[in-house]
């Protein structure tokens, strides 16, 4: 089933054009990376989706269901989920605290968030402390966390490596796997053999609209098709 479908959206900032007739499409269960240079278009494709910045023109379908000028929160109350490249945590409070707020509408708030202590130990051992004072990776962590315990069925991941030590990203990375098994992914991420190592299939961005996509197995950014629009 298509969880996903972006069918010719034209979005813009004011008078500037930035996503150009770009479609795409993601299916129940899969990862699926936005890859592509600085500028072209990744962060703007997922406020499209989340109807943060409506498209002028083309159609989102979520879940089968035309959400095209839906508000952000009617979209968001239908499943669809944000970790915001700025990562967004309550910072005064705890990370328990934080999770609690995220889960507030599930059926049983109690057993998600155990269920995500077990998915990421290194919140269980910081449940008391404040959001604000974790490290870069576990406030990702966290902010990942979040996004699962709303009881989504597509969570839209930005920049999940970003300003992270190459550990943490590890972690990061695994934290990504896990919380994949339970929900549709998709992920902006600079870092390409990280997308490719993480993703199913993957689409590149150029200049608003794809130029490339296809499986990730075997990808790597030396390929010609790829390295064009990677480099400057
Ligand atoms: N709020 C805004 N107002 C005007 N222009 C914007 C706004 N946000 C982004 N842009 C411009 O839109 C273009 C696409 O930005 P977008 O953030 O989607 O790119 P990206 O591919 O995600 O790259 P990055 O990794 O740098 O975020 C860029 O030229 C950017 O300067």
């Amino acid at each position: 089933m298509t969880t996903l479908e972006l069918d010719g959206v034209h979005t813009y900032y004011g008078e500037s054009h930035i996503l150009q007739g770009l479609s795409l499409s993601v299916e129940a269960g899969e990862i699926v990376a936005l890859v592509g240079r600085n500028g072209v278009g990744k962060t703007t494709t997922l406020r499209t989706a989340l109807g943060l910045t409506p498209p002028r023109e083309g159609t989102v379908r979520f879940d089968g269901t035309d959400v095209t000028g839906m508000e952000p929160h009617e979209i968001a109350a239908r499943g669809m989920g944000w970790v915001p490249e700025e990562r967004r945590v309550f910072s005064h409070l705890t990370v328990e605290e934080n999770l609690r707020v995220a889960a507030h509408s599930a059926a049983d708030p109690g057993a998600r968030i155990a269920g995500a202590y077990e998915l990421f130990p290194a919140l269980d051992r910081f449940a008391d402390k404040e959001a604000g004072d974790l490290s870069g990776g576990q406030q990702q962590m966290l902010a990942i966390a979040r996004g699962m315990l709303g009881d989504n069925d597509l969570l839209l991941v930005d920049e999940p490596s970003e300003g992270l030590a190459p550990q943490i990203v590890e972690d990061v990375v695994e934290a990504l796997r896990a919380a994949s098994a339970d929900t549709t992914m998709v992920l902006v991420e600079q870092n390409f053999r990280l997308a490719m190592d993480l993703a199913d299939r993957f689409y590149l961005i150029d200049h608003g609209v794809v130029v490339e996509e296809g499986e990730t197995a075997g990808v790597t950014s030396e390929d010609e098709r790829i390295r064009r629009y990677l480099t400057a």
